[in-house]
Protein backbone atom coordinates (compact mmCIF):
# COMPACT_ATOMS: atom_id res chain seq x y z
CA UNK A 1 0.00 0.00 0.00
CA UNK A 2 0.96 3.60 0.23
CA UNK A 3 3.99 4.58 1.75
CA UNK A 4 3.21 7.70 4.23
CA UNK A 5 5.83 10.24 3.48
CA UNK A 6 4.88 13.11 5.51
CA UNK A 7 7.71 15.48 5.90
CA UNK A 8 5.90 16.59 9.28
CA UNK A 9 6.79 20.10 9.39
CA UNK A 10 4.82 21.58 12.47
CA UNK A 11 3.34 25.02 12.38
CA UNK A 12 2.60 26.26 16.16
CA UNK A 13 -0.21 28.36 16.74
CA UNK A 14 0.00 30.21 19.74
CA UNK A 15 -2.95 31.54 21.88
CA UNK A 16 -3.33 32.87 24.88
CA UNK A 17 -6.30 31.63 26.84
CA UNK A 18 -9.28 33.82 29.17
CA UNK A 19 -7.07 32.18 32.06
CA UNK A 20 -3.81 33.69 30.52
CA UNK A 21 -2.62 29.76 29.79
CA UNK A 22 -0.84 29.50 26.61
CA UNK A 23 -2.14 27.16 24.18
CA UNK A 24 0.08 26.02 21.47
CA UNK A 25 -1.87 23.94 19.02
CA UNK A 26 0.89 22.07 16.54
CA UNK A 27 -0.62 20.78 13.00
CA UNK A 28 1.36 19.25 9.74
CA UNK A 29 1.11 21.86 7.12
CA UNK A 30 -0.28 20.44 4.32
CA UNK A 31 2.37 22.28 1.64
CA UNK A 32 4.53 19.46 3.88
CA UNK A 33 2.38 16.25 3.42
CA UNK A 34 3.60 14.22 0.15
CA UNK A 35 -0.05 14.71 -1.46
CA UNK A 36 -2.02 12.07 -3.63
CA UNK A 37 -5.02 14.34 -5.12
CA UNK A 38 -7.60 12.92 -7.49
CA UNK A 39 -10.12 15.47 -8.70
CA UNK A 40 -13.01 13.83 -9.83
CA UNK A 41 -15.18 15.92 -12.69
CA UNK A 42 -18.41 15.22 -14.32
CA UNK A 43 -21.95 16.68 -14.88
CA UNK A 44 -24.27 16.87 -12.44
CA UNK A 45 -25.78 14.07 -11.09
CA UNK A 46 -23.19 12.15 -13.18
CA UNK A 47 -22.52 10.04 -9.66
CA UNK A 48 -19.41 11.51 -9.06
CA UNK A 49 -20.35 11.43 -5.12
CA UNK A 50 -22.56 8.37 -5.12
CA UNK A 51 -19.05 6.61 -6.95
CA UNK A 52 -16.34 8.63 -4.20
CA UNK A 53 -18.34 6.94 -1.67
CA UNK A 54 -17.19 3.10 -2.52
CA UNK A 55 -13.91 4.83 -3.76
CA UNK A 56 -12.97 6.10 0.62
CA UNK A 57 -14.03 2.10 1.36
CA UNK A 58 -11.74 0.68 -0.87
CA UNK A 59 -8.89 2.56 -1.71
CA UNK A 60 -8.47 4.58 1.52
CA UNK A 61 -8.82 8.14 0.05
CA UNK A 62 -11.05 10.87 2.01
CA UNK A 63 -13.62 12.85 0.11
CA UNK A 64 -14.13 16.24 -0.17
CA UNK A 65 -16.67 17.12 -2.06
CA UNK A 66 -16.34 21.26 -3.22
CA UNK A 67 -20.13 21.32 -3.68
CA UNK A 68 -20.74 19.99 -0.22
CA UNK A 69 -18.55 22.08 2.01
CA UNK A 70 -20.09 25.06 -0.04
CA UNK A 71 -23.64 24.00 1.27
CA UNK A 72 -22.33 23.59 4.76
CA UNK A 73 -20.78 26.46 4.60
CA UNK A 74 -23.84 28.26 3.04
CA UNK A 75 -25.95 27.56 6.31
CA UNK A 76 -23.89 29.48 8.05
CA UNK A 77 -25.36 33.02 9.12
CA UNK A 78 -22.82 35.31 7.34
CA UNK A 79 -22.53 37.39 4.29
CA UNK A 80 -20.70 34.62 2.57
CA UNK A 81 -22.91 32.03 3.04
CA UNK A 82 -25.39 34.28 1.70
CA UNK A 83 -23.41 35.02 -1.58
CA UNK A 84 -23.01 30.90 -1.73
CA UNK A 85 -26.49 30.41 -0.91
CA UNK A 86 -27.59 33.23 -4.33
CA UNK A 87 -24.69 32.10 -6.22
CA UNK A 88 -25.82 28.04 -5.85
CA UNK A 89 -29.52 28.94 -6.28
CA UNK A 90 -28.38 30.24 -9.80
CA UNK A 91 -26.47 27.84 -11.16
CA UNK A 92 -23.20 29.24 -11.14
CA UNK A 93 -19.69 29.11 -9.67
CA UNK A 94 -18.26 30.41 -6.28
CA UNK A 95 -15.00 32.45 -6.60
CA UNK A 96 -12.18 30.64 -6.02
CA UNK A 97 -11.13 32.12 -3.14
CA UNK A 98 -13.75 31.03 -0.49
CA UNK A 99 -13.94 27.27 -2.11
CA UNK A 100 -10.29 26.78 -2.13
CA UNK A 101 -9.95 28.14 1.35
CA UNK A 102 -12.34 25.45 2.54
CA UNK A 103 -10.42 22.76 0.77
CA UNK A 104 -7.52 24.05 2.50
CA UNK A 105 -9.11 23.84 6.08
CA UNK A 106 -10.27 20.43 5.28
CA UNK A 107 -7.46 18.98 3.40
CA UNK A 108 -4.85 20.29 6.55
CA UNK A 109 -7.04 19.37 9.32
CA UNK A 110 -7.21 15.32 7.98
CA UNK A 111 -4.24 13.10 8.87
CA UNK A 112 -4.67 11.23 5.40
CA UNK A 113 -2.87 12.45 2.47
CA UNK A 114 -4.89 10.89 -0.12
CA UNK A 115 -7.94 12.90 -1.38
CA UNK A 116 -10.49 13.05 -4.05
CA UNK A 117 -11.46 16.32 -4.47
CA UNK A 118 -14.85 15.77 -6.13
CA UNK A 119 -16.57 18.75 -8.20
CA UNK A 120 -13.24 20.61 -8.43
CA UNK A 121 -11.90 22.09 -10.22
CA UNK A 122 -15.42 23.65 -11.94
CA UNK A 123 -13.41 26.44 -14.02
CA UNK A 124 -10.25 27.34 -15.30
CA UNK A 125 -9.93 30.15 -12.19
CA UNK A 126 -10.95 27.19 -9.46
CA UNK A 127 -7.45 25.60 -11.00
CA UNK A 128 -5.06 28.50 -10.90
CA UNK A 129 -6.57 29.01 -7.57
CA UNK A 130 -5.71 25.67 -6.29
CA UNK A 131 -2.01 25.74 -7.93
CA UNK A 132 -1.18 28.88 -6.27
CA UNK A 133 -2.76 28.26 -3.32
CA UNK A 134 -2.23 24.63 -2.65
CA UNK A 135 0.93 24.26 -4.80
CA UNK A 136 -0.32 20.22 -5.84
CA UNK A 137 -1.34 18.80 -9.08
CA UNK A 138 -3.81 15.94 -9.47
CA UNK A 139 -2.33 12.13 -9.88
CA UNK A 140 -5.10 11.75 -11.82
CA UNK A 141 -8.48 12.78 -13.02
CA UNK A 142 -11.79 11.25 -13.10
CA UNK A 143 -14.29 12.21 -15.84
CA UNK A 144 -17.36 10.64 -15.39
CA UNK A 145 -18.77 10.56 -19.07
CA UNK A 146 -22.99 10.77 -19.02
CA UNK A 147 -25.33 11.85 -21.34
CA UNK A 148 -27.81 14.98 -19.95
CA UNK A 149 -31.07 13.80 -20.16
CA UNK A 150 -29.98 10.79 -17.87
CA UNK A 151 -28.08 13.43 -15.67
CA UNK A 152 -31.42 15.40 -15.59
CA UNK A 153 -33.10 12.43 -14.25
CA UNK A 154 -30.98 11.55 -11.52
CA UNK A 155 -31.11 14.63 -10.15
CA UNK A 156 -34.49 15.32 -10.77
CA UNK A 157 -35.09 12.27 -8.46
CA UNK A 158 -32.23 12.38 -6.09
CA UNK A 159 -34.99 14.02 -3.40
CA UNK A 160 -32.39 15.16 -0.62
CA UNK A 161 -34.05 18.57 -0.75
CA UNK A 162 -31.24 20.51 -2.58
CA UNK A 163 -31.96 24.09 -3.65
CA UNK A 164 -30.70 23.71 -7.09
CA UNK A 165 -32.31 20.41 -7.75
CA UNK A 166 -34.93 21.61 -9.72
CA UNK A 167 -35.43 22.27 -13.83
CA UNK A 168 -34.47 25.57 -13.96
CA UNK A 169 -31.42 25.46 -12.28
CA UNK A 170 -30.24 22.05 -13.51
CA UNK A 171 -30.08 24.01 -17.12
CA UNK A 172 -28.12 26.72 -15.96
CA UNK A 173 -25.80 23.95 -14.35
CA UNK A 174 -25.63 22.18 -17.42
CA UNK A 175 -25.01 25.11 -19.45
CA UNK A 176 -21.97 26.30 -16.85
CA UNK A 177 -20.71 22.83 -16.78
CA UNK A 178 -20.27 22.97 -20.66
CA UNK A 179 -18.87 25.86 -20.75
CA UNK A 180 -16.64 26.13 -17.65
CA UNK A 181 -15.61 22.57 -16.78
CA UNK A 182 -15.51 21.24 -20.21
CA UNK A 183 -12.02 23.13 -20.74
CA UNK A 184 -10.75 22.25 -17.40
CA UNK A 185 -11.36 18.39 -18.72
CA UNK A 186 -9.54 19.18 -21.75
CA UNK A 187 -6.58 21.13 -20.02
CA UNK A 188 -5.75 17.86 -17.97
CA UNK A 189 -6.92 15.56 -21.24
CA UNK A 190 -3.68 17.60 -23.16
CA UNK A 191 -1.77 16.32 -19.89
CA UNK A 192 -2.60 12.89 -20.58
CA UNK A 193 -4.51 12.81 -16.62
CA UNK A 194 -7.86 12.05 -17.81
CA UNK A 195 -9.34 8.94 -17.25
CA UNK A 196 -12.90 9.04 -19.05
CA UNK A 197 -15.48 6.58 -17.34
CA UNK A 198 -18.84 5.74 -18.90
CA UNK A 199 -21.02 7.29 -15.89
CA UNK A 200 -24.33 4.73 -17.64
CA UNK A 201 -24.90 1.60 -15.79
CA UNK A 202 -25.22 -0.03 -12.39
CA UNK A 203 -23.95 2.04 -9.66
CA UNK A 204 -21.07 -1.14 -8.91
CA UNK A 205 -20.69 -1.57 -12.81
CA UNK A 206 -19.63 1.77 -13.16
CA UNK A 207 -17.40 1.42 -10.15
CA UNK A 208 -15.86 -1.88 -11.96
CA UNK A 209 -14.42 0.23 -14.35
CA UNK A 210 -13.14 2.91 -11.68
CA UNK A 211 -11.35 0.36 -9.64
CA UNK A 212 -9.16 -0.52 -12.13
CA UNK A 213 -7.71 2.99 -12.33
CA UNK A 214 -7.16 3.03 -8.75
CA UNK A 215 -5.37 -0.53 -8.75
CA UNK A 216 -3.11 0.52 -11.21
CA UNK A 217 -1.97 3.46 -9.95
CA UNK A 218 -1.35 1.55 -6.96
CA UNK A 219 0.33 -0.92 -8.11
CA UNK A 220 3.24 2.02 -9.71
CA UNK A 221 3.65 2.81 -5.88
CA UNK A 222 1.60 5.96 -5.84
CA UNK A 223 3.84 7.92 -9.08
CA UNK A 224 1.55 9.98 -11.16
CA UNK A 225 -0.22 7.14 -13.41
CA UNK A 226 -0.15 8.64 -17.17
CA UNK A 227 -3.43 7.93 -18.78
CA UNK A 228 -3.48 8.11 -22.56
CA UNK A 229 -4.22 11.40 -24.19
CA UNK A 230 -8.03 10.93 -24.68
CA UNK A 231 -9.74 13.22 -27.41
CA UNK A 232 -10.84 16.73 -26.85
CA UNK A 233 -14.44 16.64 -25.08
CA UNK A 234 -16.62 19.08 -26.85
CA UNK A 235 -19.51 20.94 -25.87
CA UNK A 236 -22.41 19.86 -28.10
CA UNK A 237 -24.52 22.77 -27.53
N1 LIG B 1 -25.07 4.55 -11.88
C1 LIG B 1 -26.19 5.12 -11.42
N2 LIG B 1 -27.39 4.75 -11.93
C2 LIG B 1 -28.54 5.31 -11.48
N3 LIG B 1 -28.60 6.28 -10.53
C3 LIG B 1 -27.43 6.69 -10.00
C4 LIG B 1 -26.17 6.15 -10.42
N4 LIG B 1 -25.19 6.76 -9.73
C5 LIG B 1 -25.79 7.65 -8.92
N5 LIG B 1 -27.13 7.61 -9.08
C6 LIG B 1 -28.14 8.43 -8.40
O1 LIG B 1 -28.18 9.67 -9.09
C7 LIG B 1 -28.28 10.76 -8.18
C8 LIG B 1 -27.07 11.69 -8.37
O2 LIG B 1 -25.90 11.00 -7.97
P1 LIG B 1 -24.73 11.77 -7.22
O3 LIG B 1 -25.30 12.63 -6.14
O4 LIG B 1 -23.71 10.77 -6.84
O5 LIG B 1 -24.21 12.69 -8.43
P2 LIG B 1 -23.15 13.88 -8.42
O6 LIG B 1 -22.41 13.77 -9.69
O7 LIG B 1 -22.35 13.85 -7.17
O8 LIG B 1 -24.11 15.13 -8.45
P3 LIG B 1 -23.85 16.68 -8.12
O9 LIG B 1 -22.70 17.14 -8.93
O10 LIG B 1 -25.13 17.32 -8.54
O11 LIG B 1 -23.61 16.78 -6.64
C9 LIG B 1 -28.35 10.16 -6.79
O12 LIG B 1 -29.71 10.07 -6.40
C10 LIG B 1 -27.75 8.76 -6.96
O13 LIG B 1 -28.30 7.82 -6.06
N1 LIG C 1 -15.92 24.06 -7.34
C1 LIG C 1 -17.23 24.33 -7.08
C2 LIG C 1 -18.11 23.29 -6.77
C3 LIG C 1 -19.43 23.58 -6.54
N2 LIG C 1 -19.86 24.86 -6.60
C4 LIG C 1 -21.27 25.21 -6.36
C5 LIG C 1 -22.00 25.39 -7.68
C6 LIG C 1 -22.61 24.04 -7.92
O1 LIG C 1 -23.71 24.09 -8.80
C7 LIG C 1 -23.00 23.67 -6.49
C8 LIG C 1 -23.22 22.20 -6.27
O2 LIG C 1 -22.02 21.49 -6.51
P1 LIG C 1 -22.05 19.91 -6.73
O3 LIG C 1 -22.62 19.29 -5.50
O4 LIG C 1 -22.88 19.66 -7.95
O5 LIG C 1 -20.63 19.49 -6.96
O6 LIG C 1 -21.94 24.18 -5.68
C9 LIG C 1 -18.96 25.87 -6.90
O7 LIG C 1 -19.35 27.05 -6.97
N3 LIG C 1 -17.66 25.59 -7.12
Amino acid sequence: MVPCTWKFTKVFTTRILDDGVIEEKDQARIEDKNLHIVFVLGGPGSGKGTQCSKIVDTFGFSHLSAGELLRREMSSDTEIGAMICDTIKEGKIVPSEVTVKLLHKHMEANENNKFLIDGFPRTDENRVAFEQFIGVEPVFVLYFECPEEEMVRRVLSRNEGRIDDNIETIKKRLKVFRKLNLPVINHYSARGKVHKINAVGTIDGVFDNIRSHFVAYECFNIAPLQAGRSDLIHAST
